[in-house]
């Protein structure tokens, strides 16, 4: 069925294999000329990508970085005040006796507070709220490039890890320009300038707790080299989990229906679970640095004891010195132990925009090198010239199709399920390439058309109606916001919408539920069809519904279909006799050929494989057509007259 190349319509398959295991999902099928974003991750964030990608980021930023900095410079500043006032304190106006100076010493540490503390606030209201609006940015950012990609990247990525993709992924980034970077510097500059006090005050113990520090510095690179890969894999997961969280909750039909719930319920589980694993080894590492500071820690502060107590009994520094020196220690050691978690976030934020930039950089189907011939207002008139197609490179799917469909006429396509039929339309909707020959339009190849100018004439009305859970109104002006209240209410008119809608207590304005679960499947299609007439595109693909409506709903849509197909180039994989039979071409499609062309009659006449498929349905249903492997049940072959 031509659904299939809306993938967000799959239904879930189901048992516990697909959980990025190899298996029947076309996720796991490589796809012509689309990467796979569920590619197994890569060890480390792309640094090649992630640095320009950063820079590109904080480029337009780099006023309000560079404030910010300012900012913490005066708030770190500030916050050294007092430990370097206590030795002031403890020597002039404890030890001397001083009291006069006093008052200058609580003035500075209170008028220091006072700075630090509107400083923090500023930093945070700025980088903060930034952070925020930059996620906005990138998701927004994310969502049309993928909105832009070819289909075959849809065929290739599940729906959910989309998802993620655009609405988890972009999170980290907060890192980069929220307070990350900032406290990151922040922290580095505090540990410098304690690290110059230190030293002042006491050469020999700052030489003993720096090398100390050194150490612990190198067993925290060595933590992060295996923290980074942990949170890639992490994303990945989530991605994996969240979409087939999202298949099984749309296709809930399905799993109902089959008894699927405790599979699904297991497959869930098992992705949990994995998430569950990453999560804690990524938690024993942070621990472990948490040990491993802690102990570092307490080293160092019992030989800060040690050699200050020699020095103060010695008279080589005094009483204030030694609580002063202790007080700075703990301002060195502290950004130290934060820029652990601060390094972290970093990390995240790099694993998250590396991702995002790889789906950044898949290629649009837009800017396709080739594209160049913008198409005005069309005639419709398409042909096939030997066109060969393959999804799969040496599998060819299509064998040199050729035929031509007029403007004005009806193309039904028919044959075995699985021959080619959605294919065909795929091309003719320029979803997909022509493997070699040429998909024409109006004597243009479509390979070298501009998409945009061509797909604003094609209309498609699918078997399995495409509704957002919006009002009836929102849902058929889709594909016409600007449509006047007068053309929406002829459409709605001829599509007999109006007869149910303003049945309905609030008429247009009725929401239709999630995938319109709250309509018919008779009033969807009404819809759908509304929606077309509304577009009214000059090439019309129609997939008709192989389930049988009742006679009152097959006779108003049909109304509107007849409507709609006036004057068109119409291609029909037709499951209606009534459509087959007002087709101008009839194309039996089989294992990728064309076998049979010609009218319902000629081929009719013909006594071939039409003959024979058409002849196998005729006593099943009065007006259902269904070839091999497309219905639930075929009848034993019966020849009726036509
Ligand atoms: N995205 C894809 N990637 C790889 N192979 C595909 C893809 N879509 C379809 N195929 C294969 O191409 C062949 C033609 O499929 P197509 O969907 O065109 O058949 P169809 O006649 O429309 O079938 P149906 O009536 O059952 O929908 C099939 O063998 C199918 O397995």
């Amino acid at each position: 069925m031509f659904r299939q190349a809306y993938t967000s319509n799959k239904m879930p398959s189901i048992g516990p294999s697909s959980f990025g295991a190899p298996g029947m999902k076309a996720a796991d099928r490589p796809s012509r000329g689309a990467g796979s974003s569920d590619a197994p991750a890569k060890q480390k964030p792309n640094l090649n990508r992630v640095l320009p990608e950063m820079w590109q980021l904080m480029k337009p930023r780099r006023l309000l970085l560079g404030g910010s900095f300012l900012l913490m410079v005066i708030n770190r500043a500030s916050g050294l005040v007092l430990p370097a006032s206590t030795r002031y304190l403890i020597d002039n106006v404890m030890g001397q006796h001083l009291l006069s100076q006093l008052p200058l010493i609580i003035g500075v540490v209170v008028t220091a507070t006072a700075v630090q503390g509107i400083t923090s606030y500023t930093l945070t209201q700025l980088l903060s709220k930034e952070g925020q609006r930059l996620i906005a940015e990138l998701r927004i950012k994310a969502q049309q490039h993928i909105g832009r990609l070819p289909v075959a990247f849809y065929d290739a990525n599940r729906t959910g890890a989309l998802v993620a993709r655009i609405m988890t992924d972009v999170e980290g980034v907060r890192n980069l320009i929220g307070t990350g970077i900032i406290d990151f510097l922040g922290g580095l500059l505090t540990a410098l300038f304690a690290f110059g006090y230190l030293i002042h005050l006491s050469v020999q113990m700052t030489v003993v707790t720096f090398i100390i520090l050194v150490i612990f510095g190198l067993i925290l690179q060595r933590a992060f080299k295996t923290i980074r890969p942990i949170f890639r894999e992490r994303s990945k997961i989530n991605s994996e989990v969240t979409g087939r969280l999202t298949e099984s909750l749309g296709g809930v039909r399905v799993i109902k229906g089959y008894h699927a719930e405790e599979s699904e319920a297991r497959v869930f589980a098992a992705g949990a679970h994995r998430l569950l694993a990453n999560v804690i080894s990524s938690l024993t590492a942070q621990s472990l640095m948490s040990l491993a500071s802690t102990v570092v820690l307490g080293v160092v502060g019992a030989l800060v004891m040690y050699l200050g107590a020699h020095q103060v009994v010695d008279a080589r520094l005094t009483t204030g010195g030694y609580v002063t020196y202790v007080m700075f220690l703990a301002f060195m050691i502290a950004p130290i132990v934060q820029l652990v978690s601060i390094g972290t976030q970093l990390t995240e934020a790099a694993a998250g925009l590396d991702r995002t930039s790889e789906l950044l950089s898949e290629q649009t189907e837009d800017v396709e090198p080739g594209r160049i011939h913008d198409l005005g207002g069309l005639r419709g008139e398409v042909a096939f010239d030997n066109v060969t197609f393959a999804y799969d490179p040496g599998k060819s799917v299509l064998h040199g199709i050729s035929f031509q469909s007029h403007p004005g006429t009806v193309t039904a396509l028919v044959g075995s399920s699985g021959s080619g039929k959605s294919t065909i339309i795929s091309l003719v909707c320029a979803f997909h390439t022509a493997t070699s020959g040429q998909v024409l339009v109006d004597g243009v190849d479509l390979a070298t058309v501009r998409l945009a100018s061509y797909r604003s004439q094609l209309g498609v009305v699918l078997q399995e109606t495409f509704l957002f859970d919006g009002t009836i109104r929102e849902n058929i002006l889709f594909s016409h916001p600007t449509a006047t209240k007068g053309q929406f209410e002829e459409a709605c008119r001829i599509a007999r919408v109006d007869e149910f809608a303003e049945r309905f207590p609030e008429g247009y304005e009725t929401i239709v539920g999630e995938r319109g679960v709250k309509l018919s499947g008779g009033q969807r299609q009404r819809l759908s069809i509304a929606r077309a007439i509304l577009a009214d595109p000059r090439i019309l693909i129609l997939d008709e519904a192989t389930s049988s409506l009742d006679s009152e709903s097959e006779a108003m849509i049909q109304d509107g279909l007849n409507h709609l197909m006036k004057g068109r180039t119409t291609f029909v994989i037709a499951h209606r006799l009534s459509t087959i039979r007002r087709a101008e071409q009839i194309l039996v499609i089989e294992a990728g050929n064309v076998v049979e062309r010609g009218t319902h009659e000629s081929l009719y006449a013909l006594g071939g494989r039409y003959y024979d498929l058409y002849t196998r349905q005729h006593g099943l249903e009065t007006n259902l057509f269904l070839a091999p492997g497309e219905g639930d049940k075929i009848e034993e072959p019966e020849t009726t007259e036509v």
